[in-house]
């Protein structure tokens, strides 16, 4: 049962104005306490009727959490006088407040709703403001009503103001009509918090509005999963589940959801899949621009091709084997192509190698990767630029739409003779397509990956379909080349590839297995590595900087968040001097190693050694805290030594510890030593594709701890998670069509 307690205001120590979350010393008739809640409109000497309970804060004490509440009118002229200029009615100052309230007394408020020309009768308010005065308070009561009636439905203030901006008045009826809508158009609501309000307000369990969020629901779950589409029956069954309904309720919304445009129906393969609209258009998209990419006519390499990879051999020194000869000529001539090999095979080389010859003949390369710290290290290597693909695709973060957009497109291409994006097993459906849609026909698209990392981290299975359909000329790299075959790191992870055991320890190599036991003994080999051990055999080398421990999982004692929570202890310990925040169980320090999780495309950054300015913060990016202030409530993070970006404490849920970071969130960078521990991981993760991957980061050195039998079951288990994707069923359509 909550509590009620009905008084005022008597001083505000936060407020924050973006969400309304306020703590502020409360008074009734009888005592005073600290009250802390959602109270957008809290201003000092507010009357409220606020209910919640008693609570012990282990820092503050005893404080009142505030539920719900209830804004009273002030009735006396002192409160009055106080609310009107308390800024909740915009444009009213002290001295007009005064003025009102000398002429009307405790009747004003009743004046103001009532008859507001009247106001007038105060010198100095002419017609416009008197109604811009009962405009700004019929809005207020507006919005203090909504509230109220909001609540019942266990609606907090903060959420209320957000359907507020959305809806204005009519938000009431909006939720009442299906309270389902505020999954699309509120941020921050989903589908479980929408179907709490509509139980509250006696949605029916079988509702149609009900049915219909919780198949989208169940559909872009599975798209976080990895997947583009479910078959129906599937979908069906999940979301039965969600919703505690018969498969059947399920499968009879289909139709009208197909029909209102939601979702597609499609016959794929004999089954019929479920499609939400926008991954069935990406993929309709990504399979018809593929075909004009490929189908059109190309601008001629001037001189002869062979010449040319000749001349670039000689300069290089680097003599192409027949394959990656093979590679480079169809790069040239086709619209379309992929390269795709293991570590060492050749592809930088090959990339290298094209970029010369279209130079060479005056032709303008574009070089894309998917991620900041991949086109960091590709310009790093072939010694040629390359940017990310959102880059390239000039991203920019529309307003209006409340999403990024790209300004390159269809309509408005990109104006190259050949477009080079590597490391294309992170691209994911929805980046291809914008990649696809902005590359004209008449340029050549490139693609160059490693199809046996681990796939996106978005929906779609893109490199593979694309490979595995056939419709797209591939060249595959399997031969490792001689300094490439020195590196033990290179040649286990093609034995781990065919499925054979990585050859540990050989002697004056880079890739060693630490044998321990028991996970408390590889947590704490992994601690002495670092902190010593590391640092001491090879020369500079900075334990934070340069070493990076994955992990397959972020839960349990050598996962991600345990693994950063110890490390830190070691590697960044308190130190006097050295600010700190805490936010639950995380501390952000200075000097912390952390990762940005999710991709920002409106946070801005400062240059500050050339003092440009930009925007963008993508998830992946690996900074250090350089400053906390807590004057401020303010971290700023480091990114690349240069780039300088400050998150508001509030904006931290943005940023994790990255001493340790998962292998899934490693996928594109390279780092000089990793460490990765190998103990029992669930089979989901635990496969080769992962170890893998893992492996393949490492450049110096890499260093697996734990046992050879789990090492083993690793290589072992070669379960590639089946992903829901059809582009590879759409291409090798598409050639039977060409065949026809
Ligand atoms: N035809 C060749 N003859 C001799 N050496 C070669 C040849 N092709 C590549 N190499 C050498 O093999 C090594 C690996 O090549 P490269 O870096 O191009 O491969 P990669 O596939 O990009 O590897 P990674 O994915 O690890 O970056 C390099 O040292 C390169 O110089």
């Amino acid at each position: 049962m909550l509590e009620e307690k009905q008084g005022t205001i008597a001083e505000i120590i936060f407020h924050n104005n973006e969400n309304g979350y306020t703590v502020a010393v409360f008074e009734t008739e009888t005592e005073a306490f600290t009250a802390v809640g959602n109270i957008p409109s809290a201003s000092v000497g507010r009357g409220y009727v606020l209910r919640g309970e008693f609570i012990t804060h282990q820092t503050y004490g005893e404080q009142f959490s505030v539920k719900e509440f209830e804004e009273i009118m002030p009735s006396t002229k002192d409160g009055i006088k106080e609310f009107l200029s308390s800024g909740a009615m915009k444009g009213i100052g002290r001295k007009t407040a005064s003025a009102i309230v000398s002429r009307f007394g405790i009747d004003t408020l009743k004046i103001i709703e009532q008859e507001p020309q009247r106001l007038t009768e105060v010198s100095g308010i002419g017609k416009k403001t008197a109604q811009r005065i009962a405009e700004a308070f019929g809005k207020h009561r507006e919005f203090a009503n909504i509230v109220l009636y909001l609540q019942q439905f266990g609606i907090s203030a903060d959420y209320a103001m957000k359907l507020y901006q959305v809806y204005g008045a009519d938000t009431v009826k909006a939720v009442e009509e299906n309270p389902y809508r505020l999954v699309e158009d509120v941020f921050g609501i989903g589908f479980k918090k929408a179907d709490k309000i509509a139980e509250k307000m006696g949605v029916a369990e079988d509702d149609e509005f009900r049915i219909k969020s919780g198949v989208k629901f169940t559909l872009s779950y599975f798209a976080g999963e990895g997947n583009t589409f479910l078959p129906q029956n599937i979908l069906c069954e999940k979301t039965g589940q969600l919703l505690d309904l018969s498969i059947q309720l399920i499968e009879d919304e289909l139709p009208a959801m197909a029909f209102s445009g939601d979702i597609r129906i499609e016959n794929l393969d004999g089954r019929n899949v479920v499609f939400l609209e926008a991954y069935y258009m990406a993929e309709q998209n990504v399979c018809k621009r593929l075909a004009a990419i490929n189908s059109a006519e190309l601008k001629p390499i001037s001189g002869g091709v062979d010449s040319l990879i000749s001349r670039t051999e000689n300069a290089t020194g680097i003599y192409l084997s027949e394959n990656q000869k093979h590679a480079v000529i169809t790069s040239l001539n086709m619209g379309v192509s992929v390269i795709t090999g293991g570590p060492g095979t050749g592809k930088t080389t090959i990339i290298n190698t094209i970029i010369n010859i279209l130079e060479e003949s005056g032709l303008k390369t574009a070089i894309a990767a998917p991620t900041g710290r991949a086109a960091k290290r590709i310009t790093e290597t072939s010694g040629h630029y390359a940017s990310t693909i959102h880059r390239l695709l000039e991203y920019y973060f529309s307003e209006s739409e409340n999403m990024m957009r790209f300004g390159k497109t269809k309509e408005d291409p990109l104006d190259y003779d050949a477009v080079i994006v590597d490391e294309a097993s992170m691209i994911d459906l929805m980046l291809m397509n914008g990649l696809v849609s902005a590359v004209r026909p008449g340029t050549r698209l490139i693609i160059v990956g490693d199809a046996d990392q681990l796939p996106s981290v978005g929906a779609g299975n893109v490199l593979r379909d694309i490979i595995n359909s056939e419709y797209i000329y591939c060249t595959k790299l399997t031969e490792i080349f001689r300094q490439a075959k020195e590196s033990m790191i290179v040649v286990n992870a093609h034995r781990i590839n065919r499925g054979e055991y990585p050859d540990c320890n050989a002697k004056d190599k880079d890739f060693f297995l630490l044998r321990r036991g028991s996970e408390k003994e590889m947590l704490e080999t992994i601690k002495n590595l670092c902190l010593t051990r590391l640092p001491g055999y090879y020369k500079d080398v900075s334990p934070t900087a340069d070493i990076q421990i994955l992990t397959p999982v972020r839960k349990g004692i050598l996962g991600s968040i345990n693994l950063n929570k110890e490390l830190q202890e070691v590697l960044n310990p308190p130190q006097p001097g050295l600010e700190e925040k805490q936010l639950g169980e995380r501390i952000f320090r200075e000097g912390d190693k952390v990762m940005q999780i999710k991709n920002n495309y409106q946070m801005t950054w400062k240059n500050l050694e050339d003092f440009t300015e930009g925007e963008g913060v993508f998830n992946g990016d690996v900074g250090f805290i350089k400053k906390v202030d807590r004057e401020f409530n303010e971290i700023t993070v480091v990114y690349d030594e240069i780039r300088y970006v400050t998150y508001h404490f509030n904006q931290l849920d943005e940023l994790e510890l990255a001493y340790a970071i998962t292998v899934h969130k490693s996928q594109g960078s390279e780092f000089p030593i990793v460490i990765m521990p190998v103990s029992w991981f669930p089979p989901m993760l635990a496969t080769r594709n992962l170890l893998y991957t893992g492996v393949t980061r490492g450049k110096k050195s890499v260093v697996l701890v734990g046992s050879e039998n789990k090492l083993n079951s690793m290589v072992d288990n070669d379960r590639i998670s089946e992903r829901f994707s059809g582009l590879g069923i759409r291409l090798k359509r598409l050639m039977g069509m060409e065949g026809i």
